[in-house]
């Protein structure tokens, strides 16, 4: 795990990080030219590995108060729903616009190939809910914060973020404080 966070808690599964490492795919240009993309669905379709990165996205954040994760479409889901689990907390999907039936609030960002939206249920977080946010991978860190500011819009306080991957070289870590984040991989 790389840590420039206090929430770190070293673990005991040693060699995760190299396995982990050597089973995310880099596709060159994908989907835009110049854009090299990590591919991780090579560690989900191992199901011992997949267990072991859940786990260790869960870990920092264990004893924490977490009362909500909330993951973001699409690869956040895959990771976030299992942490929820692992967490016994409840899970809450932050959905592309118009994807979610419900009354939402939205917001705007903008990622390393262009820009989209958010939107979360009105009751999907609740005052004083104790929020992690989780996704695949932190680039800019504009998804991230969009997730954060509605989180905080419906009165949750964002605790912290855990994400398999976090592309260093881009200002995501500063971006969202830091101190806050949680990523195994660094790139
Ligand atoms: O830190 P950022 O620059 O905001 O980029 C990170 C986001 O980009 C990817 O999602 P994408 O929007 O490609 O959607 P997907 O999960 O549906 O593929 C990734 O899963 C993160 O959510
Ligand atoms: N380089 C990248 N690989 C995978 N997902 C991404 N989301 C934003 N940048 C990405």
């Amino acid at each position: 795990m790389s840590n420039t966070s206090p929430l770190f808690i070293p673990g005991h599964d040693s060699n995760l990080l190299e396995d982990v490492k050597a089973r995310v795919r880099d596709v060159p240009d994908f989907p835009k030219p110049g854009i090299l993309f990590k591919d991780v669905t090579p560690v989900l379709a191992d199901p011992h590995l997949f267990g072991r990165v859940v786990n260790a996205m869960a870990a920092p954040f264990r004893g924490r108060h977490i009362t909500k994760v909330v993951a973001v479409e699409a690869r956040g889901f895959l990771l976030g729903a299992p942490i929820a689990l692992a967490l016994h907390t409840g899970f809450a999907p932050a959905r592309k616009p118009g994807k979610l039936p419900y009354k939402s609030v939205m917001e705007r960002y903008s990622l390393e190939y262009g820009d989209d939206g958010l939107q979360l249920h009105e009751d999907a977080v609740s005052r004083g809910d104790r929020v992690l946010i989780v996704d695949d991978l932190l680039a800019t860190g504009g998804t991230a914060a969009a997730t954060a500011r509605l989180v905080s819009k419906l009165g949750g306080e964002v605790v912290g973020f855990s994400f398999l991957i976090s592309l260093d070289f881009l200002p995501g870590r500063e971006r969202l404080g830091a101190e806050k984040v949680c990523a195994l991989l660094s790139y």
